[in-house]
């Protein structure tokens, strides 16, 4: 049925409603994506480097807790030995004790306040006697309090820092100092602190000294390089703490938390990769288009079957108006308008199609009436005669004509010749039934229809209707007459033309037999 429309380029309304409820879903979709997106990066990045801040002031805070913890120890052997500075034993037995007794220390040593070295631990350092002289190594004995090194190769060609305490006698003479090393490339506790909390997604920790020299790196090959042009660092090592997002030596970008050692002017710096933070991100949004995305596709479908529900009975509507026959308005009506639009559209069809109806009705009359005289013309006359003929009952006409109504209308004026017309389709109007059936079939000529009259009557009639007209008085014409010819069928195969057609000749032999008179022709002798 919806095949009879011809195809055009314009879309539908199911397929309107379905494109419209699908772009948007799509941007509802992408627009919450990205707002989803960029308010989860920017958590995720918030969390990152809060996280890292708080790890990094965490393990400063353990690294300042450790050296302090070192010089206190170094402090109570400094203590211990001052009394007994002399004895080698001594000595040795505290140095042995200061590095078995706690694993902080890779090497400890005793250096009098000439810079010689007295004893070692462990002895096989072989360091006894040695004189040192580098400028860190010797910056104990110029101080002369506790004091944290800048890392510097010892003389044994380790990379240390070294932790050194003074040592005076009884009576407060200096002595010398001890000093503990801790190898930097080698296993200690301060590497096992640092290096226990590394966590495994992705993120490190590195200390650089206060010349931003790596002390501790998760990649041990880079400790004793120096960090150029970083500004965590710079930060850290100011006694700072807090975030930021920078780019490290490799180019990557890094989420930085960092805060200072004060103890030792030592920064701690812990980060994490941006890409490594956001892989996570995409991720979560993945799962959540995965999740939403069943939801959308049966919103869609439901959409479709809504859609099409929507626009069907706009197509019967407008299958109905279409057809525009007798039985569109019922069609019309049948059809299931479930909606407040389509309601109205069915409505406004219905009342539309029966006032076009009425007055298409209404014009077929006017088209069959003589506006002059209201009786029906040809064309309604004709009309009447197949009705007649369809119900197969006997009926007789009469054709009746104005005598010499030319002289007439010379005489008194058309508007006088169109008033007795009117006047003489009164007198017929007035003296018929109503199942006769009058019209004017020409300017001055009538006809008659009488169902169920026989010619007898007929004739009766048309001599009752001359004689009336003859009486009547037509002002200012005064006397108007009448000629009429009667004709009848009583056998329903007589054509109505012919009927008509007798009764015209019977007209036309009155007309010859003088006028103002009636004439017969029946159909059977015709
Ligand atoms: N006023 C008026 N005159 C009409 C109308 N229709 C036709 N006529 C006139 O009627 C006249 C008919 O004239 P004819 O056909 O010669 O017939 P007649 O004068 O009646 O003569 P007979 O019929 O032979 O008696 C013509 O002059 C037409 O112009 C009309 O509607 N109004």
């Amino acid at each position: 049925m919806l095949g009879c429309f011809n195809s055009t380029k314009q879309i539908d309304l199911k397929r309107l409603i379905f494109l419209l409820a699908f772009f948007s879903m799509v941007i509802t979709l992408g627009n919450s994506l990205h707002a989803t997106f960029r308010v989860q990066k920017a958590l995720l990045i918030e969390d990152t480097l809060e996280a890292n801040r708080v790890y990094a002031t965490k393990l400063a805070e353990i690294t300042e807790l450790f050296l302090n913890s070192v010089v206190t120890q170094l402090s109570f052997s400094a203590n211990y030995i001052g009394t007994d500075f002399d004895s080698r034993v001594a000595r040795n037995n505290e140095l042995q004790r200061l590095i078995k007794q706690t694993s902080s220390f890779n090497s400890a040593v005793i250096v009098n306040a000439a810079g010689e070295v007295l004893s070692t631990a462990p002895s096989s350092l072989n360091l006894t006697g040695f004189v040192v002289e580098s400028t860190q190594a010797r910056a104990p004995l110029l101080r002369k309090e506790p004091y944290i090194s800048t890392p510097f190769i010892s003389p044994a060609g380790n990379l240390i820092i070294s932790v050194s305490h003074p040592i005076f006698n009884d009576v407060g003479k200096y002595q010398g100092f001890i000093a503990a090393s801790i190898y930097l490339q080698g296993d200690n506790i301060l590497n096992r602190l640092l290096g226990k909390h590394h966590y495994s997604d992705g993120s490190y920790l590195y200390v650089v000294d206060q010349n931003k020299q790596l002390i501790y790196h998760v990649d041990a090959v880079r400790v004793g390089t120096t960090i150029q042009s970083n500004e965590a660092i710079e930060d850290a090592i100011s006694g700072k703490s807090g975030v930021r997002v920078l780019r490290n030596s490799q180019g990557i970008d890094m989420l930085s938390g960092y805060a200072s050692v004060p103890i030792s002017g030592w920064g701690v710096v812990a980060q994490r990769p941006l890409k490594v933070t956001l892989a996570q991100l995409n991720d979560t949004i993945l799962s959540v288009l995965k999740s939403t995305l069943p939801v959308t596709i049966l919103t869609l479908l439901l959409i479709l079957v809504f859609g099409s529900k929507i626009a069907k009975p706009l197509w019967k509507l407008a299958i109905g108006v279409r057809a525009m026959d007798r039985y569109a308005q019922s069609n019309v009506q049948k059809i299931d308008a479930w909606y407040f639009e389509a309601e109205h559209l069915k409505q406004a069809i219905v009342s539309g199609t029966e006032l076009v109806g009425k007055t298409i009705q209404e014009y077929d009359l006017d088209r069959q009436k003589d506006p002059l005289t209201q009786l029906l013309n040809r064309r309604g006359m004709l009309a009447k005669l197949e009705y007649f003929q369809s119900i197969k009952k006997p009926y007789s006409v009469i054709a009746l004509d104005i005598d010499h109504f030319k002289r007439i209308n010379d005489k008194f004026g058309h508007d006088v010749g169109d008033q007795v017309i009117r006047t003489l389709a009164e007198l017929m109007l007035s003296s018929a039934r109503e199942q006769d059936v009058i019209c004017r079939t020409g300017g001055e000529e009538f006809a008659i229809f009488l169902p169920n009259v026989d010619i007898g009557q007929a004739v009766s009639i048309a001599e009752r209707l001359r004689v009336d007209v003859s009486n009547h008085l037509f002002p200012p014409v005064a006397k108007v007459n009448i000629s009429l010819g009667v004709a009848y069928s009583s056998r329903t195969e007589c054509n109505f033309h012919q009927v008509l057609k007798n009764a015209d000749k019977a007209l036309y032999d009155a007309k010859r037999g003088g006028r103002n008179r009636t004439a017969v022709t029946d159909c059977e002798a015709a």
